[in-house]
């Protein structure tokens, strides 16, 4: 058979999980995001790093439908977001960053409301929740308003909700935040596993090393910009993840500055 019918034998590429083309940001003169073009495998495990301020958040809230960019487009599994924001979120599991919850509700409360509001039936959300709340180990704390948790135990909260109606892309805006070793080894666990069962997890980071081991892929963002982005290893190359970040966003000060803080007098 000849190349080409062999290739019209072959089912069409799966689109990306997220696909970023072009999106820009401003706020009032302050330009958050300009010009971000990213493509997030299906089935990948994407790290999103840069410096305080570089338009992580801001990138993050575009690609989820909660910030409409000014100018880009937004691509889930190849739909439009912006076109069709409903159908998109159905496969789309978001923790923001600064989450605002309905923390009156109990914790099982909230979950449940989570999977009831993406059209599960009642059986099937408080199966659901009842695992959530034991994998993240809030069984104990089930019935305690969520305006009673710790941050931690908030972040927790919040990712079992983004889980709870199975996505098929996880956004998820600093998840090991305030989180404890143990609970952040669970939901690491949690997450490798989605992975390796064809889910697509995409991850926001200050923390290098964390993002080293856990992903398989990073972009490097930093003033609005992509600044390098690819396989793990494609971009620390023979560094280390945190060495070649430092490389490429720069930003270091040395210790001499801030004289007036040395207590000693000599
Ligand atoms: N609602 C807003 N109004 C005005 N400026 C904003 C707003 N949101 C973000 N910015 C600005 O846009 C830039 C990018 O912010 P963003 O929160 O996206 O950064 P980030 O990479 O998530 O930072 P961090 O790592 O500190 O969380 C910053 O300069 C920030 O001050």
């Amino acid at each position: 058979m000849p190349p080409e019918d062999v290739r019209a034998t072959l089912p069409d590429q799966a689109p990306p999980a997220l696909l970023l083309q072009g999106l820009w940001r401003r706020f009032g003169q302050k330009i958050a995001v300009a010009g971000i073009d990213l493509t997030v495998p299906a089935g990948s495990f994407y790290g999103l790093v840069g410096p305080n301020g570089a338009g992580k958040t801001t990138t993050l809230s575009m690609a989820t439908g909660l910030l409409q960019p000014d100018f880009g487009t937004v691509l889930v599994h190849g739909r439009d977001l912006w076109a069709d924001p409903v159908g998109v979120k159905a496969v789309l599991g978001v923790l923001p960053d600064g989450v605002r919850l309905f923390d009156r509700l109990t914790g099982a409360q909230l979950i449940t409301y989570a999977g009831l509001l993406h059209g599960l039936d009642r059986e099937t959300t408080a199966a659901r929740t009842a695992d959530l709340l034991a994998a993240l180990d809030l069984a104990a704390d089930a019935q305690t308003l969520v305006v009673d948790y710790s941050a931690g135990m908030t972040k927790k909260v919040a990712l079992a909700c983004a889980l709870v109606h199975a996505p098929r892309l996880l956004v998820l805006d600093e998840p090991f935040e305030a989180v404890d070793p143990v609970s952040a080894a669970n939901i690491r666990d949690i997450l490798a596993s989605y992975v390796a069962s064809g889910g697509t997890v995409i991850v926001s980071s200050h923390v290098m090393d964390l993002v080293q081991r856990m992903c398989d892929h990073v972009a490097v963002i930093a003033g609005g910009h992509v600044l390098a982005a690819g396989t793990v290893d494609e971009v620390r190359g023979d560094a280390s993840l945190e060495d070649r970040f430092v490389e490429l966003v720069g930003g270091r000060v040395g210790g001499e500055g801030l004289a007036w803080l040395r207590t000693s007098s000599d």
